[in-house]
């Protein structure tokens, strides 16, 4: 079993502007390790964690990958996020490379075809538009879960720009609810690029029903 990070060093001051690592992200560790095999089969060299929060998924991913010369950049649109997630990192000693700035819109010509490891825990919680519009402009906590309509007014802006991140062998994992209505993200997926997806690991916690959609161009092995 691979350890969960050590976020000792956040204080609870940081867990009241950032996200603290909850049931939704340890289900995306449950998948990453499940799919460890795999994923150091490929040797990623780019790995891309947008809304890395306190840096506890990409440094998983540092420890499922083991040593190796990958590139761990990390976004956040909330500032203390991203100053977590470099703490995080120098914490478990796997090199964050955190960037502030909304979804992965900056990086995108440079990185274009060239993400490995694509990986999004989104703020997925169906509230109105306006709540969603004003947690993003705010760019504090709200803005880890007011998701507007449908939960999915965010992870829609990053769907559009998943194909052109992707290298050839890329694999995003996406959190989502059953309410962001999984079938439709899939279809859509594969419809507008092509993106084949299958469900890694989904689970009940609490009043949420969790799924870890796993999307590449062609199925994985
Ligand atoms: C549900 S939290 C997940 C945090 C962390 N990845 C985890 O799994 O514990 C969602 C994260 O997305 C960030 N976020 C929200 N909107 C964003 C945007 N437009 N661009 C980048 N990050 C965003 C939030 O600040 C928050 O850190």
């Amino acid at each position: 079993m691979i350890p969960t990070p050590d976020l000792s060093h956040l204080t609870r001051h940081d867990l009241e502007q950032v996200y603290d690592p909850a049931e939704d992200t340890f289900l995306l560790l449950d998948a990453l390790e499940q799919e460890a095999e795999a994923l150091r089969k490929e040797r990623p060299l780019i790995c891309l964690e947008v809304g890395s929060g306190s840096g506890c998924v990409s440094a998983f991913l540092g420890k499922v990958l083991g040593q190796s010369s990958s590139l761990y950049l990390c976004t956040d649109i909330n500032k203390h996020a991203t100053n977590c997630t470099l703490a995080t990192g120098k914490q478990n000693k796997i090199p964050l490379d955190p960037v502030t700035c909304s979804l992965a819109r900056p990086l995108l010509s440079r990185l274009r075809h060239a993400v490995d490891v694509l990986l999004f825990n989104p703020p997925y919680v169906p509230t109105d538009t306006d709540e969603a519009s004003s947690a993003q402009g705010s760019a504090g906590i709200a803005g880890s879960w007011a998701g507007g309509a449908d939960g999915m007014e965010i992870t829609n802006r990053l769907l559009q720009d998943v194909e052109c991140l992707l290298s050839p062998r890329g694999r995003f994992y996406l959190v989502a609810l059953k309410q962001n209505n999984v079938p439709n993200i899939r279809s859509r997926m594969l419809e507008d690029f092509g993106l084949t997806s299958q469900i890694v690991i989904e689970r009940r916690a609490g009043r949420e029903y969790l799924i870890i959609i796993r999307f590449a161009r062609t199925t994985p092995s």
